[in-house]
């Protein structure tokens, strides 16, 4: 049978005696106030811009589907044009507000390039994610060559802090502003042949909280994920530690990996107003805790 078409605003107001169950509120049709109140915490992000770095697949691509969801508009972005294509692509056809654009978080060209881009949308960026990460090395720490280092590091903790310089006249004039950053359980756990990552990911731990301290009275939030080990294709944890899932079910009794999925909503909430006394929070999403 032909599905009956009906307007957004129909199919809001058939919906409302579900969202409405269990509250107190008087009989009789909805107050416009009432209804935009409905709307507003379906999408909480509502007319909000987010730029989310490393956002093509994976962790990333799970956290700028969900902020668009929650109703911002999302600037994603990669190294690799065709990733760009196919992740905005995916989005637009969940008919979400997204922009895409080539962009290696560690050339400082293509920083002012996603910079510009974001502000073609509404003048101004409200959440920050970086999420962008390498590991171009398993092997020892001490045997890694200086351009390893470099690489490690740059991409990993100092593209963020540069990328959020690049910003930040445009988080700080919007009010409410947050950034987030992804650092790793290897921070806590150092985990053996990926010391020049570990190191990297536990520095992002230290930016967090220094950034928090610097940034808050500019009113712009530092907070940062700490993913435990996600099926994507980054794949580190099972390249490094085989058997990790067995080990880490017998030590912290881990029961499953994660999804990129698990990490998206903490994301959302961080940026949300209902985090606003949050910052320069390093939050543990791994499904154990790494932590004495
Ligand atoms: N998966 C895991 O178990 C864990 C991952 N993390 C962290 O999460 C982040 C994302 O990892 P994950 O989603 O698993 O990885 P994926 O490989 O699934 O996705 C990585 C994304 O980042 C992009 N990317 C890679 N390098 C760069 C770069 N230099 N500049 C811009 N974009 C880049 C990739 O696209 P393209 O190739 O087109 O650039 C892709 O979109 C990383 O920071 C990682 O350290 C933390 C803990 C655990
Ligand atoms: C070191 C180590 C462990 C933990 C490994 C972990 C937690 C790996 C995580 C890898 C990640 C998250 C990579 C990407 O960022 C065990 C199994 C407890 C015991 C054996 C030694």
């Amino acid at each position: 049978m032909e599905e009956e078409k009906v307007s957004p605003m129909a199919a809001m107001f058939r919906s409302v005696p579900q969202i409405f169950r269990g509250r107190q509120c008087a009989p009789g049709p909805l107050s416009a106030r009432m209804l935009s109140k409905i709307a507003d915490e379906k999408r909480p992000l509502a007319d909000k811009v987010a730029v989310i770095t490393g956002s093509t697949k994976g962790i990333g691509f799970a956290i700028a589907q969900r902020l668009a969801q929650n109703g911002a508009h999302v600037v994603i972005s990669s190294r690799k044009q065709q990733n760009v294509d196919r992740a905005v692509a995916m989005l637009k056809e969940e008919g979400l507000s997204v922009t895409g654009t080539v962009c290696h978080v560690g050339k400082a060209k293509d920083r002012q390039h996603l910079v510009a881009t974001a502000l073609e949308h509404s003048g101004g960026v409200d959440f920050l994610v970086c999420v962008a990460g390498v590991n171009p090395l398993v092997g020892s720490t001490l045997g890694a060559s200086e351009q390893i280092w470099d690489k490690i590091l740059d991409v990993n903790v100092k593209s963020p802090a540069l990328l959020l310089s690049q910003l930040l006249p445009h988080m700080e004039k919007r009010g409410g502003s947050s950034v987030v950053l992804v650092s790793s359980v290897v921070a806590y756990l150092p985990v053996p042949k990926l010391g020049v990552y570990n190191t990297s990911k536990a520095a992002l731990l230290g930016l967090c909280k220094s950034l928090a301290i610097e940034l808050a009275p500019k009113g712009i939030r530092v907070n940062c994920l700490v993913p435990g080990i996600i099926k994507t294709d980054f794949g580190l944890g099972e390249k490094a530690v085989p058997n990790l899932l067995p080990d880490l079910n017998k030590i912290y009794g881990l029961q499953r990996l994660g999804e990129p999925e698990d990490c998206a909503g903490i994301v959302s909430f961080l940026c949300s107003p209902d985090a606003k006394y949050i910052t320069g929070e390093n939050i543990v999403v791994a499904g154990f805790s790494p932590k004495l």
